[in-house]
């Protein structure tokens, strides 16, 4: 059974957003997620994050569930609001006090924090005077950011600056299904360049600072495969591979926008998001990971669609998670294998992997997730031939530790190796938590 290096970092992952709750609580202000989940019809099962987990009141119970699964390493984010509830100038001191008990735990149990400075939970001030579209917000997320690494010099392993920002841009400012809901998008290409030049602010006042640890930022990344080998399918996956994974790649690791994608959002009518070459060498400043976030592939061909014509595929003879999202463990090792060679990043961390079922406690209260064991397992097998063929991966985190609130989903979709039951709140782990236990402790795959 192939065994992953003694100093790999095994972890789990979650969002302040989806487990927090405590919405408005101890001078947290609104957040976009907040005002979106709020608007009827915006989510699918009509509920919202104002309690979500209640992992602000019983984060110490967490952190015990950590302890006891053993993990390295725990990736959270830092709510925005909750420490400048106006997005910046005054700070709310309790938001504070928050996540240095939450990291006090963390060190007290022997495990390592890894901080997202944006999981997507914008102040609703900022969003009130252009959001992400804004100069304004690039540079209140540097002060933001510049104040955590004062206040958490010493503590933390990694910082990731974003968590997908492909997923911000244009789910949330094209697609509209995630927060602020916008539709527009020439306002997703703009978005796209502020988050990235935040980003370089970011990781310059890292820098500046000294602070102790890394930096790094995440994207969620997709294998993207032609239907068939026609000349048109081919160029609609190259499309979609630039859309998807090289429009912020290239930025931060070879310093300009891909230029096949210029020239097609160009020929499309689009205004192009503008670069001096000041700011591309900020953005394209060295870093000391890349996070990746993997779940599944994209199989396209020659389309209609509007911007990009292509046609998505869902191959008959896979298997679909409860998101309708195809389980391809080959494309874990594929991403990484690629982003290796072509981008060479210092290090790489998966930061998120994992699966939604339908999970449900049987008659005795046990969940036998099977099937998210199953998942794990092939996506670690094809991560570790990656490592094994030299690709510089130091670390593996499971979307997620415990169910909570999946973004237009809501509540209804269940990635959590502990089952959380809304009504009482009480965890109850799942059978997928005892085998990443045993996972996290013996380096090993079985
Ligand atoms: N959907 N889905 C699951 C998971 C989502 O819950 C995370 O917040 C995102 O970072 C990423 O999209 C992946």
């Amino acid at each position: 059974m192939p065994y992953f290096p003694e100093d790999f970092i095994f972890g789990v992952a979650t969002a302040s957003y989806q487990i927090e709750g405590a919405w408005n609580e101890d001078g947290k202000g609104e957040s976009i997620w907040d005002r979106f989940a709020h608007t009827p019809g915006n989510i699918q099962d009509g509920t919202t994050g104002d309690v979500a987990c209640d992992h602000y009141h019983r984060f110490e119970e967490d952190v015990a569930l950590l302890k006891e699964l053993g993990v390295d390493a725990y990736r959270f984010s830092i709510s925005w609001p909750r420490i400048f509830p106006e997005g910046r100038g005054r700070v709310n001191e309790k938001g504070l006090d928050f996540y240095r008990s939450l990291t006090g735990k963390l060190q007290e149990a022997g495990i390592k924090p890894v901080v997202t400075l944006y999981h997507w939970d914008l102040p609703q001030k900022l969003q009130d005077k252009g959001g992400w579209e804004s100069q304004e917000t690039v540079e209140a997320f540097a002060e933001y950011a510049r104040f955590l690494f004062q206040s958490f010099a010493k503590e933390v392993f990694l910082w990731i600056t974003h968590n997908e920002p492909w997923v911000v841009s244009f789910v949330g400012h094209y697609e509209g299904r995630h927060a602020p809901g916008k539709r527009d998008f020439k306002s997703a290409l703009q978005v796209s360049r502020n988050l990235l030049l935040s980003h370089g602010l970011a990781v310059q006042a890292f820098r500046e600072e000294k602070t102790l640890g890394s930096i790094g930022i995440t994207l969620n990344l997709t294998p993207v495969h032609p239907f068939s080998d026609s000349e048109e399918d081919i160029l609609a996956a190259k499309r979609c591979d630039g859309y998807f994974n090289r429009w912020f790649l290239d930025p931060l690791f070879k310093g300009e926008f891909p230029e096949d994608m210029l020239l097609w959002y160009e020929k499309k009518g689009f205004a192009l998001p503008q670069l001096s070459e000041e700011e591309k060498s900020l953005i394209a400043q060295p870093i000391d990971f890349l996070g990746i976030n993997y779940y599944f592939r994209r199989v396209v061909g020659k389309g209609e669609g509007a911007i990009f014509e292509v046609e998505f595929f869902n191959p008959p003879q896979s298997e679909y998670t409860d998101m309708g999202w195809e389980i391809y463990p080959e494309g874990l090792y594929e991403i990484v294998k690629r982003v290796s060679e072509e981008y060479q990043p210092e290090d790489i961390y998966i930061t998120e992997n994992g699966i939604a079922l339908p999970d449900q406690p049987d008659s005795k209260g046990r969940i036998n997730d099977q099937k998210r064991i199953d998942y794990l397992r092939s996506h670690l097998l094809a991560l570790h031939r990656a490592v094994d063929e030299g690709c510089p991966v130091s670390g593996y985190f499971v979307w997620s530790l415990m169910d909570n609130f999946e973004w237009g989903f809501g509540l209804s979709k269940r990635f959590g190796l502990v089952y959380v039951d809304y009504t009482t709140l009480q965890r109850i782990k799942k059978a997928s938590f005892y085998w990443y236990q045993k996972v996290v402790k013996s380096k090993r795959v079985d």
